[in-house]
């Protein structure tokens, strides 16, 4: 696992769509694993502004969600598909078709979670791995306790990530749903690659127990320490609570991957 601590939020945001777009120059058939929330608003806006400007193709890649809610239709204002879609998909030229996420209004919700690991197998995997991380270390909707080899499946969502999510359902957390569908710890472990971007001063604490505690079902994003390739990138105030700061700073400086981005420190 690398840190990357970057100034602020921008800049952290910035990396990670350059990252994403190189990818994606070099690899056009690449497989996509999506995230939502507004840490990742910001680079949406910054993967749109490329396609607009630069011509950034889309139209061969394919992507997979982490998760959605469970009884909100697709079209509601607060599903993922509608984030998705009002963010990025409708602004580039990627194929909807090729646009997945799993269906929080199958009528079978079992076979729905089986069926969405099997399109990201039959897609061949997923490529690179967008995360987030939630108030209670969750990565997706793998809430506390979840299992760290666990596939795509249902789970209720804890009062803390209700909470979270309010101010996206009118501020009430009664009006979030209690449960979703999402990838599994281990489904996000078979990616190849792996991005989490983590910003703001919020995020300080629960970033320090995922990055630098033990490997815990209680935080499920510290199962990122068992990635073959994950990259943190921070802002300067989720990085606040890190002990090894200077040594996550000397790797940025100091790695010839990040030679182009320097700048951005
Ligand atoms: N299921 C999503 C997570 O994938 C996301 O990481 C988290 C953080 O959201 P935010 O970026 O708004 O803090 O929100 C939701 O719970």
């Amino acid at each position: 696992m690398e840190v990357i601590i970057l100034p602020n939020q921008q800049k952290a945001a910035y990396l990670v769509a350059q990252i994403l777009a190189k990818e994606l120059k070099a690899h056009p058939r690449l497989v996509l694993g999506m995230a939502t929330g507004r840490t990742m608003e910001p680079v949406y806006r910054l993967l749109v502004d490329m396609h607009q400007k630069e011509g950034l193709d889309f139209s061969l890649c394919s992507t997979f969600n982490l998760d959605e809610y469970i009884g909100i239709p697709a079209d509601h204002p607060c599903s993922y598909r509608h984030y998705m879609n009002e963010l990025l998909f409708d602004r580039v030229n990627i194929a909807k078709a090729n646009t997945h996420l799993p269906d929080g209004m199958a009528s079978d919700l079992g076979a729905e979670c089986l069926r969405y690991e099997a399109a990201i197998t039959q897609a061949g995997g997923i490529d690179l791995q967008l995360v987030g991380i939630g108030s209670d270390g969750h990565i997706g909707f793998n809430e506390p306790l979840s299992s760290l080899r666990s596939r795509t499946r249902e789970k209720a969502l804890t009062p803390a990530t209700r909470e979270q999510n309010a101010p996206m359902f009118g501020g009430d957390p009664a009006n979030v749903p209690r449960r979703a569908i999402t990838m599994g710890v281990g489904t996000i472990l078979d990616s190849r690659r792996c991005l989490m971007l983590v910003t703001g001063k919020s995020k300080a604490t629960i970033l320090a127990k995922a990055v630098e505690g033990p490997i815990s079902a209680m935080v499920t994003a510290s199962a990122l320490q068992l990635h073959p390739r994950c990259q943190v990138v921070v802002d300067e105030e989720a990085a606040s609570e890190l002990k090894e700061i200077e040594y996550h700073r000397w790797v940025f400086a100091n790695e010839p991957e990040w030679a182009e981005f320097q700048n951005l420190v």
